[in-house]
């Protein structure tokens, strides 16, 4: 019997669903939020019953009845470190994406809406490889401060989904593969896979790694912490010129690839030095990805939005095809990564895990 899930995928502007027929996609619904009614909530958790109401009227206004569902999957969000696989979605894990002390983020809802509906239905909840991912080696937690620990913060469901993908189409097994990936979105994250595990990775979340379309990445700290301490700025202003509104926003006033590569075709020069140092920065930090895997890689990849983007890709390549085969797997599709995940464990192809 075809198995039907309902997925979740809540951002901080949109919240995602999708119904799937095991891996066909029913409908696919994008319900988008507005700032205003966004911002009369305290904080992401409170935003539960109003999105909840919204992905039960689109479920019903697309004809589908909620009972004949074999499960619900969701996003999952900023939880304890844990590794990459399918989650049930269970009481520890509610309480730790209400209580959001890892920090607030839309996914952490896409556990919690998961779990209400399920529960109404009688069948499992899941998440699937939440951005909170740890698979890292200890001598990569190692910051340089005693106070600070790197932590393991990405973009792991499409990480985790195009890494089978390349498996997959190399025809081996994602644990005997060893490659370095950088997932370019609106944040990027590069990664060093070996052998089934993200054994590194830039912190996507909090300033660390190459500038993105809406993040500064890393800077010098030095004037950094001067401009946090000179009471110019408050604390919320820093942060969001490190996210949402830092690397080419901050440089540019748009986070729209495609927007930049007209105005460059126009001679828009400082568009090009912009541009292009975002280049030279994902390309800087392959490399020091690939150091990670001791040079021994079966290929990196580019995946994400800007995996799309030709002129940024040549600029990376023409850095980085002196390591390794250079694969582009564009675009992201993680709503049905996260009907992928809850499939694997429905059709018993893998354990659901415990957190
Ligand atoms: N088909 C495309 N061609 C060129 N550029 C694209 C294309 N699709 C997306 N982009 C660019 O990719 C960047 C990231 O967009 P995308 O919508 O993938 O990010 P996101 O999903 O919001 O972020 P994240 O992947 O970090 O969650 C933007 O600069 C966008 O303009
Ligand atoms: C860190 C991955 C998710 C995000 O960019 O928000």
């Amino acid at each position: 019997m075809a198995k039907y899930i309902l997925v979740i995928n809540p951002g901080s502007t949109s919240t995602k669903i999708a119904l799937f027929e095991e891996e066909s996609v029913v409908f696919e619904n994008k319900i988008s939020h507005s700032t205003e009614e966004i911002h009369v909530f305290r904080d992401v958790a409170s935003q539960f019953e109003f999105r909840k109401n919204l992905i039960i009227e689109a479920v019903k206004e697309n004809g589908f009845d909620l009972n004949r569902l074999d499960a619900v999957c969701g996003r999952g969000g900023l939880l304890k470190p844990i590794e990459g696989g399918t989650y049930i979605v269970n009481d520890e894990m509610i309480k730790d994406l209400t209580l959001a002390e890892r920090g607030e983020h839309a996914s952490n809802l896409g556990g919690i809406i998961a779990r209400d509906l399920a529960d109404d239905l009688n069948i499992p909840a899941y998440i699937v490889d939440p951005v909170a991912v740890d698979e890292m080696h200890d001598i990569a937690r190692i910051s340089g401060m005693p106070l600070i620990e790197r932590p393991s913060l990405f973009h792991a469901l499409n990480q985790k989904a195009i890494a089978r993908e390349v498996a997959k189409d190399k025809n081996v097994k994602y644990e005997n593969l060893n490659m370095v990936m950088a997932h370019l979105g609106g944040g990027i994250s590069v990664a060093a896979h070996h052998f089934g595990r993200v054994v590194d990775v830039n912190n996507a979340l909090d300033g660390e790694g190459p500038m993105s379309p809406e993040r500064s990445g890393t800077v010098p700290m030095g004037p950094l912490y001067k401009m946090a301490f000179s009471g110019d700025y408050t604390l919320d202003e820093i942060k969001k010129m490190n996210y949402g509104k830092g690397g080419l926003v901050a440089y540019l006033g748009t986070n729209d690839a495609r927007e930049i590569v007209e105005r460059i075709e126009n001679g828009d020069e400082k568009a090009k030095l912009y541009y292009d140092a975002m280049a030279y920065q994902i390309a800087k930090e392959i490399g020091a990805y690939a150091t990670v895997l001791k040079g021994k890689l079966d290929c990196i990849v580019l995946t994400g939005g800007l995996a799309h983007e030709k002129y940024l890709v040549s600029r990376i390549k023409e850095r980085i095809e002196f390591i390794s085969e250079v694969l582009v797997y564009p675009g992201e599709n993680e709503l049905l990564s996260l009907a992928q995940g809850a499939l694997r464990v429905l059709k018993g192809e893998e354990e659901p895990k415990t957190y």
